[in-house]
C-alpha cells in the first residue's frame, strides 16, 4: 500500500467567522508513523497529519477546539489520539475506538487521557467486523464514565441496525448523519427513516458534516445545505460539526476546509443556531467535567 495524502495543502480561509470557543467536533490525525505505526488491518495508508498540522488548521479556520475522533487506520491503538490531545494544552479531547476486551484500568487512563466516547465503525470498506453484542457490552460499561457511543454506519444499514441502537444505554452520536443520499432532499427516504431515529430518543445526536463525501455535485453543494439545514432547525439541540480533517479516504477530490467551514452558515443561519452547534452542544459533551 502506497501512503496517500487526503488534504488540502493550503486550505482558503473561510468567510465565515466561528463565534468565540468554537469547537472542531470531528478530526483525526494520521501518525506521525514513526512515532504511531497505523494498524496491520489499516485499510489505507496515509502520509502523516498529526497534531501540529491539526492546531495550526484550528486557529487557521477561526477555530478554539477539537474532539479527535480515532480514526481506522489506527485500530484499536489509540495512541496517536492520546498524543494529540496531551499536546492541546486542553484544548482537544477525544473519540477512542477500543478492543472490546479492554480492561476497566485501560478504560480509565483512556479517560484521563481526554477521551469522552467510543466509535463503532460499521463500514465494511473500514473494518474487517463489527460484534454488535461486544460493542453492547462496551457500551454497559462506559456508562459510569459518562461517556457516549459515536456510531458510523451507511443509510443502507440503518433499518437492521436499529434493534441494536435501541439497546446503548447511553447518548448516541451518529456520524455524518448516517450518510443520507442529500440529492434526495430534505424529505426523501434517507432522511425520513434517519429523522425517524432521531425521534425515537432524544439522546440521540449527529454530526452534520462531510457534504464533500455525501453531496456528489460537489462544491458549493447545493444539495447538502437544502437537505440538512432543516435538520438543524429542527434538532438544533443534538447537532455537532466538524472538518472532518484530514478527510480519510478523499485524495480524488481533496476538499478545501475554508470551504467547508463556510457551509456552516448555510445549515445553521442563524447566529443562534451557529452558537449552539459549534459551541453549547459540543461544550454539552465533550467538556462537561
Ligand atoms: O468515510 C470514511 O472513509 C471515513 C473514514 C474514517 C476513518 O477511517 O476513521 O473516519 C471518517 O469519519 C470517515
Amino acid at each position: 500500500m502506497s501512503r496517500i495524502v487526503s488534504w488540502h495543502a493550503d486550505p482558503s480561509r473561510p468567510r465565515f467567522v466561528p463565534p468565540a470557543g468554537a469547537v472542531d467536533a470531528h478530526c483525526h490525525v494520521f501518525g506521525p508513523m514513526a512515532q504511531f505505526p497505523f494498524s496491520a488491518k489499516a485499510k489505507y495508508l496515509p502520509e502523516d497529519a498529526g497534531p501540529d498540522m491539526l492546531f495550526a488548521l484550528r486557529d487557521r479556520l477561526g477555530f478554539s477546539r477539537n474532539v479527535i475522533v480515532q480514526a481506522s487506520c489506527h485500530g484499536t491503538d489509540n495512541s496517536a489520539t492520546l498524543d494529540a490531545i496531551a499536546k492541546s494544552d486542553g484544548r482537544a479531547r477525544g473519540v477512542a475506538v477500543v478492543d472490546p476486551a479492554i480492561s476497566d484500568a485501560e478504560l480509565e487512563n483512556l479517560h484521563q487521557g481526554g477521551i469522552r466516547g467510543v466509535r463503532f465503525n460499521f463500514l465494511k470498506r473500514l473494518v474487517d467486523d463489527a460484534p454488535k453484542d461486544k460493542f453492547l457490552e462496551v457500551a454497559r460499561r462506559i456508562q459510569g464514565l459518562g461517556w457516549h457511543v459515536v456510531v458510523y454506519f451507511e443509510a443502507d444499514i440503518l433499518e437492521e441496525l436499529r434493534s441494536f441502537l435501541d439497546a446503548i444505554p447511553t447518548l448516541i452520536v451518529v456520524d455524518h448523519m448516517g450518510r443520507p443520499d442529500v440529492t434526495q432532499g430534505p424529505d426523501g427516504p434517507d432522511m425520513r427513516v434517519f429523522r425517524a431515529l432521531l425521534d425515537s430518543r432524544d439522546d440521540i445526536w449527529t454530526k452534520v458534516t462531510c457534504p464533500d463525501r455525501l453531496d456528489g455535485s460537489g462544491p458549493p453543494w447545493d444539495a447538502f445545505a437544502q437537505a440538512v439545514r432543516p435538520l438543524v432547525e429542527d434538532y438544533p439541540d443534538r447537532v455537532l460539526w466538524g472538518t472532518d480533517w484530514p478527510h480519510p479516504n478523499m485524495q480524488d477530490a481533496i476538499s478545501d476546509d475554508g470551504a467547508l467551514v463556510d457551509m456552516i452558515p448555510r445549515i445553521a443561519p442563524t447566529p443562534e443556531l451557529q452558537h449552539r452547534l459549534l459551541v453549547d452542544n459540543p461544550a454539552r459533551l465533550y467538556w462537561h467535567d
